[in-house]
């Protein structure tokens, strides 16, 4: 078989049930209209692996970033060379094990990382995917396709040079943020815990809790995996360790000459590598991301869900405030937990707070009535 002039390739999934699997599956299904078969230990409903290799035209690996490799090795041992003229790939974490361990087969391969977790969206649109073209031929026309339909922001990167990479935007980020944890856990209750801390913090505080509280929402094998299974992240954490040593060296010295040291290697020699428009970026990144912190905690906001999807649904909707005198405060467009788009009106807090409830009540009744939109939630506002 010629797969490769497949339009409509029968996709397997090993790790059918894991949480990439049940995304891949829903995308391969409802948004490019493929059949989907796969193998899970976790469920009785997927194929024996023998079978899955047979039937699956493109192969995608979807396993735990430790097992993945051996996996892939007992792959193309059951395949015996069946695989030969199919595709398969992988979205592991790591690039260069898995890829290597796929080019012992016959199939042309794909190596992929997702750099997000599943998303509650139906595509990754928005999020950058890492892609390995390691040996495309026939199936290019059709990769460029999916890839396409992914609408992730695709970078080709070579496998070696991708793991290098991610030593130090995922080894070394997980490792900053798992630590801050560590030290946080061993201060914070002293303080009063978390809840005594929120209200003094700092932008740069809240940003980095935010990435904390990610990192420890995740499923932990993926964290241990990235540390443990990518040989580039041990330096980093060497070098890493180097540098918090150096800091707390020169602290603990607390002379002048260790305030000089400190803050030539630490601030100056890092900040000439940055370079000044880099630091001016970031740091009006910095303070954009304050704002927007700011407007998402007021308590004074209505969600509203958009069903009408055209030009001029957010103009009917803003009409109805118009139409009130109400001011708004800020506009986002943003999601809910459950994924689910909206925007966030954010209204100013003395208007609001001078409204009896039964105007609260008729603002929402209006866009409700008028069919603009679905009112979601709205702290503050929601006195009624
Ligand atoms: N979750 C993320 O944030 C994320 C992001 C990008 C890439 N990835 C990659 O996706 C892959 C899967 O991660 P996940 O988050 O879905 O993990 P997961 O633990 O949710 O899923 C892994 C699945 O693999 C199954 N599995 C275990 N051994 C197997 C075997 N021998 N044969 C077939 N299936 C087997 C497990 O039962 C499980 O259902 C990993 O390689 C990970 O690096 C994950
Ligand atoms: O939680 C998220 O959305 C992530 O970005 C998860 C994350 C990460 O934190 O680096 C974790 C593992 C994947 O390889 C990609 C991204």
């Amino acid at each position: 078989m010629n797969a490769g002039r497949s339009a409509s390739p029968v996709v397997g999934i090993v790790g059918l049930h894991g949480a990439y699997g049940r995304w891949l599956r829903r995308f391969f299904e409802e948004r490019m209209g493929l059949r989907v078969v796969g193998h899970d230990p976790a469920g009785d409903d997927t194929l024996p692996p023998h079978e899955l290799v047979r039937r699956a035209d493109v192969l995608i690996f979807s396993a735990p970033i430790r097992r993945t490799p051996e996996l892939i090795r007992e792959y193309v041992a059951l395949a015996d060379g069946a695989e030969d003229g199919r595709l398969w790939m992988d979205v592991t974490s790591t690039k260069h094990a898995p890829v290597a361990e796929l080019l012992r087969s016959r199939a042309e391969v794909v190596g992929l990382h997702p750099m997000t977790a599943p998303p509650k969206t139906p595509t990754l649109k928005g999020r950058v995917m890492a892609v390995c073209p390691a040996r495309v031929e026939a199936w290019r026309e059709w990769l460029d396709g999916f890839l396409s339909m992914t609408e992730a922001e695709c970078v080709t990167v070579e496998p070696s040079e991708h793991d290098r990479a991610m030593a130090l935007v995922q080894g070394l980020v997980h490792a900053a943020h798992m630590a801050q944890a560590d030290v946080i856990r061993d201060f914070a209750p002293a303080l009063g815990g978390l809840e005594r801390l929120r209200p003094l913090r700092t932008v740069g505080y809240e940003l980095d809790l935010t990435v904390t509280e990610r990192i420890l929402s995740g499923n932990p094998a993926i964290y241990e995996d990235i540390q443990f299974e990518n040989p580039h992240v041990l330096p980093a954490l060497d070098r890493f360790a180097e540098a918090i040593d150096f800091l707390r060296t020169r602290v603990r010295q607390a002379d002048d000459d260790a305030r000089r040291e400190m803050r030539s290697r630490l601030l100056d020699a890092n900040a000439a590598f940055f370079g000044a428009p880099a630091l001016a970026d970031g740091s009006h990144g910095f303070e954009r991301l304050g704002y927007l912190l700011a407007d998402l905690e007021s308590p004074d906001y209505l969600s509203v869900f958009l069903p009408e999807d055209h030009p001029g649904s957010l103009r009917a909707l803003l009409a109805v405030f118009e139409h009130r005198g109400i001011n708004l405060a800020s506009i986002h467009s943003s999601r809910t937990p459950d994924g689910e788009l909206h925007f966030r009106i954010g209204l100013d807090r003395a208007q609001v707070r001078a409204m009896p409830a039964e105007e609260i009540a008729a603002l929402i009744a209006a866009i409700q009535a008028e069919g603009i939109g679905r009112v979601l939630s709205g702290r503050g506002l929601q006195r009624t």
